[in-house]
C-alpha cells in the first residue's frame, strides 16, 4: 500500500484551489460558533436554514469521491486541506497556521467556543488533538515523519478558550521511531504538555516516491 498522493498541480492551480473553498471553510466556522451562540428567534433560525439548504444543494453538485488526503506537488506546496487540525479546506480545523524553524514548530491561533470542553476552558480532546499535530509536524519537518504510536498528554490547569501558543520538537530519533515533546502555553505559560514516539510506517519504509517534504 501507499499511503502518498503525489501529482502535478501547479503553484497556481493550487492558489486557485485555495481561493475558491478557504472563503466557503472560514464562513462555515463562522457558523459553527453563531450555532452555538446565536440568540434569533425561531423564525429567524429558519431562514438561516433555508439559506444552508441552497448551499448544501449546490455543493452537492460536484463531490469527490473520499477524503482529501495529503497531497504533495511537484511543483507547488503540499496541501494537507482536509486536515483535521491545519486543514484549510475543513471546517473543523481552527485551523493552525504552523511555522517551521530549524529546531523547532509553533503556532499562534486562536480557539472559538466550538472547542469548548469545561465552561469557558478547551475540550482536553482538543488539546490532544493539537498537540498530536504539531508534535508530528516536528517530526516530519526534521526529516523523520510518522504516525503516531504513542501520545501521552499531562493537563496541568485548565486552557482557556482564546488566544494560545503551540510549540513541538524532536527530542531523539531512534530508527524509524521518533520522540518529540510539545506544550500548549496561554499568556500566563503552560497549561498542556505532551510527549510522544512518530513511528514511520512498514509501508512507507520501502515507498519508491519519498516526497521531499510534509509541511
Ligand atoms: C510517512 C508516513 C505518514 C506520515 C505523514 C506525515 C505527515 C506529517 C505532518 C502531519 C503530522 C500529523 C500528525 C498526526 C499523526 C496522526 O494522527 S497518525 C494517526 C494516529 N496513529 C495511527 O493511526 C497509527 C496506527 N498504528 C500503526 O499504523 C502502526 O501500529 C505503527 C504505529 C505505524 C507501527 O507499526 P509498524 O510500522 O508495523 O511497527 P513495527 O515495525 O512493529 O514496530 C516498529 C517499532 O515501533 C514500536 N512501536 C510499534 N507500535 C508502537 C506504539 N503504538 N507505540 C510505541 N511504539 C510502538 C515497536 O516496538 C518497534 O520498536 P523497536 O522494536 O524497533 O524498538
Amino acid at each position: 500500500m501507499s499511503g502518498y498522493q503525489v501529482d502535478d498541480a501547479t503553484v497556481e492551480e493550487i492558489e486557485t484551489e485555495r481561493a475558491t473553498y478557504e472563503p466557503i471553510t472560514e464562513a462555515t466556522r463562522r457558523l459553527a460558533d453563531l450555532c452555538i451562540r446565536s440568540q434569533v428567534d425561531a423564525a429567524s433560525t429558519a431562514r438561516a436554514l433555508e439559506h444552508l439548504q441552497a448551499a448544501i444543494d449546490v455543493l452537492s453538485q460536484d463531490v469527490a469521491e473520499g477524503p482529501y488526503g495529503l497531497r504533495h506537488s511537484r511543483q507547488g506546496p503540499t496541501r494537507p486541506w482536509g486536515n483535521a487540525v491545519v486543514g484549510v479546506r475543513n471546517p473543523v480545523a481552527p485551523p493552525l497556521k504552523v511555522v517551521h524553524e530549524t529546531d523547532h514548530v509553533w503556532s499562534d491561533f486562536e480557539l472559538s467556543s466550538a472547542y469548548e470542553g469545561p465552561p469557558s476552558l478547551v475540550h482536553g480532546g482538543v488539546s490532544a488533538l493539537i498537540l498530536d499535530q504539531l508534535l508530528g509536524e516536528a517530526a516530519a519537518a526534521a526529516g523523520s515523519p510518522g504516525m503516531t504510536g504513542t501520545l501521552t498528554v499531562r493537563y496541568r490547569r485548565g486552557t482557556p478558550l482564546g488566544a494560545l501558543r503551540a510549540e513541538a520538537r524532536v527530542e531523539r530519533t531512534e530508527g524509524y521511531k521518533t520522540f518529540a515533546v510539545g506544550q500548549i502555553c496561554d499568556a500566563e505559560g503552560v497549561c498542556v504538555e505532551a510527549e510522544g514516539v512518530f513511528i514511520l510506517p512498514r509501508w512507507a519504509r520501502s515507498e519508491q516516491e519519498q516526497p521531499e517534504r510534509f509541511e
